[in-house]
């Protein structure tokens, strides 16, 4: 299914692009915002194009086919979710038959970077799988078609909004933690940092009991080691040269992933996020000066009953400082996710909170991805600093070049 071998027997035998559509191709002058408009899926039509598939020079493990997709898939015109970088549509692989979601984004650095580290990551039991990836040209605009294992389940707070008078356990909780948490350490052991861990992100594969959480969206994923201040490290400096921000920079990518991972862990938990006002509103200006200063609490009645071990393990994930933050290996290790089938199966007041606050799930939502994307630019800033204010010439040269790369990655 899917498999890559299999589909390069059955490419086109040769051909220019043949096909029309009403795709214009925008001009590069035009807004950000225009940029990131998705491109329309009635667009993907049959083209037949050389039978070559390339591999990008920075992921070289990944095989970006050049035929079209359409040799492959048929193309549906069912959504199954539109995000800021493009639609997600529903396809047939023409050989099984079997139903699979085809992200369309535009191609770009960021998109080929999003692409290659989600299939290079995706042989996860909880990792949203990519089965193929094309890199297909509609009238001049270059496209990446990524294919993935459709998810049919829905989001995880949706479910669990769902279950109406079922009570969710604290014993469910830790489950669905010690899965998630699994995702994310196969991630760092990788060096890939997800940097992008939100509830929408965390998807059900089918409905019901068989259904298998995923994590999804490497939109913002990136390559701990794919910078040159980890080069220096492995590469020419032995660690006793080296200032240790400048060895330590990759981990505060995947520290912001355990911040994550516990903030979805309180929300489980109690049914509400930790940094907002005491009866749950939303509050943009000051989330930030209340994450960094760390103020939140388990306020009674819904925390009365959680184990002391869940409220450790939030308070190691929570940490203002990156560097005390635990990391997910640490994770691994906590009785509470390494013992999640003996955790008390306590009713927790989950399922309850989450229906008062439906009204302000959206605003939290956006909350948890400014705060998000607000902890990305603090961490690059710290990457930058740390180079900047090192005086050894050796560091120059290579110090010229990694702001240069950093420069471009961010392009
Ligand atoms: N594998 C999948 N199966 C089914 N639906 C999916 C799948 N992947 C994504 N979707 C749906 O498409 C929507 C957008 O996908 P995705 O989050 O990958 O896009 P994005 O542009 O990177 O998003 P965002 O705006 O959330 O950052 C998701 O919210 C989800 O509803």
């Amino acid at each position: 299914m899917g498999n890559t071998e299999s589909q390069q027997k059955q490419q086109p035998q040769n051909g220019q692009q043949t096909g029309s559509s009403s795709f214009k191709e925008k001009s590069p002058t035009k807004s950000v915002k225009e940029k990131r408009e998705t491109t329309p899926v009635k667009t993907i039509i049959e083209k037949k194009e050389p039978v070559i598939a390339t591999r990008n020079p920075m992921f070289p493990e990944t095989t970006f086919h050049k035929y079209n997709v359409t040799q492959d898939y048929r193309i549906s015109r069912n959504v199954l979710g539109v995000g800021i970088n493009g639609k997600v549509v529903e396809c047939e692989q023409r050989t099984s038959g079997a139903k699979y979601a085809l992200k369309v984004l535009r191609d770009s650095v960021k998109a080929r970077r999003e692409v290659a580290l989600h299939k290079m990551a995706s042989n996860h039991p909880h990792i949203v799988r990519v089965l193929d990836v094309y890199e297909n040209t509609y009238n001049e605009v270059a496209c990446i078609l990524v294919v993935m294992e459709q998810m049919k389940g829905g989001e995880l707070f949706t479910r669990i909004q769902d279950r109406g008078q079922l009570a969710f356990t604290e014993r469910e909780a830790a489950k669905i933690m010690y899965e998630i948490c699994s995702a994310v350490n196969h991630l760092h052991s990788m060096n890939i940092a997800h940097r992008d861990i939100k509830p929408e992100n965390l998807l059900y594969s089918e409905p019901g009991q068989s259904g298998v959480l995923k994590l999804t969206d490497f939109g913002f994923a990136k390559k701990t080691d794919d910078n040159e201040t980890q080069g220096l490290n492995t590469a020419c400096f032995t660690p006793y040269y080296c200032a240790p921000e400048i060895l330590g920079t990759g981990s505060y990518d995947r520290s912001c992933d355990c911040w994550s991972i516990g903030v979805v862990m309180y929300i489980l938990l109690c049914g509400y996020p930790p940094f907002f006002s005491e009866h749950g509103e939303a509050m943009s200006p000051g989330m930030k000066s209340r994450i960094k200063s760390g103020k939140y609490g388990f306020p009674s009645p819904e925390w009365d009953s959680v184990s002391q071990a869940a409220k450790d393990l939030i308070r190691k994930l929570l940490r203002t400082d990156p560097n005390e933050r635990y990391t997910i290996k640490q994770v691994m290790d906590h009785k509470w996710i390494t013992h999640y089938h003996e955790v008390p199966a306590t009713p927790l007041a989950t399922v309850g909170m989450l229906a008062d606050q439906k009204q302000q799930w959206g605003e939290m939502q956006e909350e948890f991805d400014k705060t998000l994307t607000a902890m990305r630019m603090d961490n690059e800033q710290i990457e930058i600093k740390s180079l900047s204010e090192s005086n050894n010439k050796l560091l120059a040269k290579r110090k010229q070049k990694a702001q240069q790369t950093m420069t471009r990655v961010e392009e």
